[in-house]
């Protein structure tokens, strides 16, 4: 193995417990501990895993947390009425309705309820549109916890290539958009995109978020590339396997020789998005109180 492993457990770690510190300081200050409310409409097995990740993460930090299980037939109507609930109650700083939603419930329309101000996964309208214009707001956790990783690692991204392959609302776009403020130079590649490999060879970052297991292979990269994987994909188990093994969109096993450094999966990116959704918790919860958030989280 060339590549340096990019450990972005020990980096979510350590963000945690920055927050935890803060959190339990601005507790002292404001007479009452920072709120997120998640909400989980059905019961998907992945997302009940993240659903209590995060419940744990929050506790853990110094936060509150409260939890809200809905049946999977609960209609938008009442989706929205509880999100609208959440917006008027000031225990709760940081609301997030966990995706996927089951059946055919707009997830457009439920996220579009949530205050803006309460945002913490950073998935509201406003919220894109503040990231787009450069402006104050929330941002998307996944991307944010990348940009941080990348960061840590390059100090300043300046003129850079970076390659995002990906441009769902969640990841893609955001990702693109932070890599553009850091001053890289940004492609977004796609299933359209002709010639995918060749537009990656060109990255100095690649970031992978297509959710499709191993796509990106060893020889689509430029030698000493970094490497930044948000798939997380379950392969079909094998032989005498009862689960199968958990990769990312890139072919890690071959692109850890040519790559510079790169991210695992599972231990990688993961981890960064429940760390971060605490860092914007809290700094919803000091917005709410008139606070100044915390420099530096
Ligand atoms: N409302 C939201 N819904 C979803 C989000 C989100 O940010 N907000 N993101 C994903 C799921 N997700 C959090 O919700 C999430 C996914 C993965 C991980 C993680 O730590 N993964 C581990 C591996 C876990 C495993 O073993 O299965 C890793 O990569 O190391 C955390 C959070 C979709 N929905
Ligand atoms: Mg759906």
């Amino acid at each position: 193995m060339s590549a340096e492993l990019i450990d972005g457990k020990a980096f979510a770690a350590d963000l945690r417990k920055t927050v935890g510190r803060h959190a339990a300081a601005f507790a002292q200050k404001a007479g009452r501990k920072a709120g997120l409310a998640v909400v989980l409409v059905g019961a998907d097995a992945a997302s009940e895993v993240y659903v209590r990740s995060k419940g744990k993460a929050t506790i853990a930090a110094n936060m509150e947390s409260f939890e809200h299980r809905l049946r999977a037939d609960t209609s938008e109507a009442e989706l929205i009425a509880l999100v609208e609930k959440l917006n008027a109650d000031s225990a709760v700083d940081g609301i997030l309705v966990q995706l996927p939603l089951p059946g055919d419930l707009d997830e457009q329309a439920v996220i579009a309820a949530i205050d803006p101000g309460k945002d913490v996964d950073g998935f509201h309208v406003e919220s894109a549109g503040r990231l787009m214009v450069g402006r104050e707001g929330f941002v998307p956790c996944t991307p944010l916890g990348c940009i941080m990783l990348l960061k840590d690692r390059h100090g300043d991204l300046s003129g850079m290539e970076a390659v995002v392959i990906g441009r769902s609302n969640i990841v893609g776009k955001p990702m693109a958009q932070l890599l553009l403020d850091a001053n890289a130079t940004v492609t977004i590649a796609h299933s359209r995109t002709k010639d995918l490999p060749g537009v990656v060879r060109r990255a100095d970052i690649v970031v992978a978020a297509v959710g499709r297991a191993e796509m990106v292979k060893a020889d689509w990269l430029k030698p000493g590339a970094t490497v930044i994987d948000v798939g997380i994909n379950r392969l079909a188990p094998a032989e005498g396997e009862t689960k199968g093994r958990l990769v990312g969109d890139v072919d890690f096993d071959g692109a850890k020789e040519v790559a510079g450094a790169i991210t695992p999966v599972p231990g990688g990116v993961g981890p960064m998005t429940i760390a971060v959704l605490l860092r914007n918790t809290l700094v919803a919860a000091h917005q709410h109180e008139g606070l100044e958030p915390p420099e530096g989280l």
